[in-house]
């Protein structure tokens, strides 16, 4: 039974996640992101689930950093979880009576509309996690009226349920990252995503439609770009990358090999299935056939066969 780590505690997003991705796996909740991906890194887990993104907000940022730096780690799978937000109080508390509402960040900004209509003068505390904020508020002596958390969050430590899928939108979806130690990738299936972070070579016109046009000329499909910053000044970014296919297709593995080319450094973060199923439209010329043919093509040439 593998062992996995997740942002905790019980009743979280991302334990939902990690039920559906792995239903027989023992779970090891963490206090923060960066703390279940060191129980994996370490040994304490086999593997960890974190999120990644999130359909309104974009890339979970923490989880971006924290897979570009320390002892590299692989996703191995992927799942897309509908979030459905809930406003949790102690039995008693009226909406009237809420003025301190604690929750992560994540869900302070994916339900913004409603708390800035139902509590305009209510202050917003960042938790560690949305069910962190539901286990604190169930304390008698907690200084925050209510929690934004998923229902269960609310089952789970004793609270009522006020009001229901408070978020902005009611389609919101996060995209969770089973991640691994390094080892054997996922096999091809057709329907893959492959995810990296590439580090500038220099800073120069065009440093970054370089990096683009190694995706473009072989015809891959960026499903996300995001920049973060290095912390080495003003100006100094680095780039998350996802992209469709595996890195065992042609187009795929010779895109990745001209990032390595022209970067300064490329970490691979791994090739997965899809949680979409969706698979990618192969440009004209960008096919493992062509690539061989090429390939061959080239030998024969070099050989003097004209
Ligand atoms: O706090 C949780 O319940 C989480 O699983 C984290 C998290 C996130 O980081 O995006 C997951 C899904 C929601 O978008 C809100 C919070």
């Amino acid at each position: 039974m593998p062992r996995l780590a997740y942002l905790g505690p019980e009743g979280t997003f991302t334990e939902e996640a990690l039920r559906i991705l792995a239903p027989h796996a023992e779970r090891l909740p963490s206090a923060n992101v960066g703390a279940a991906l060191d129980a994996a890194r370490h040994g304490e887990a086999d593997g960890a689930v974190v999120p990644l993104e999130n359909s309104l907000e974009g890339g979970i940022t923490s989880t971006l950093d924290e897979l570009a730096r320390g002892e590299p780690l692989l996703i191995v799978a992927e799942l897309l979880l509908p979030v459905e937000f809930s406003l949790l109080v102690r039995p008693g508390t009226r909406m009237r009576d809420i003025k301190r509402i604690f929750t992560h960040p994540a869900a302070i900004t994916q339900c913004r509309n409603f708390t800035a209509r139902e509590f305009p003068d209510a202050v917003v505390v960042s938790a560690p996690s949305t069910a962190a904020a539901a286990q604190e508020v169930s304390l008698p002596d907690s200084p925050y009226d209510a929690a934004i958390a998923a229902r269960i969050a609310g089952d789970n430590y004793g609270l009522v349920e006020l009001a229901s899928d408070v978020g902005d939108r009611s389609d919101t979806v996060t995209r969770f990252v089973r991640v691994a130690r390094p080892g054997a990738l996922p096999e091809p299936t057709g329907s893959d995503r492959t995810s990296l972070v590439a580090f500038l070579a220099d800073d120069h016109p065009g440093a970054l439609l370089e990096m683009l046009t190694e995706f473009s000329v072989r015809g891959v499909n960026l499903t996300r770009i995001e920049s973060r910053p290095t912390g080495d000044g003003i100006g100094r970014y680095f780039f998350h990358f996802d992209f469709e296919g595996h890195v065992a297709d042609a187009r795929v593995g010779e895109a990745v090999s001209g990032l390595h080319r022209v970067c300064s450094d490329v970490r691979f973060l791994g090739s997965y299935p899809r949680a979409d199923g969706l698979s990618p439209q192969i440009k004209r010329g960008t096919a493992d056939d062509d690539f061989a043919e090429a390939a061959s093509w080239l030998a024969r040439i070099r050989g003097g066969q004209v």
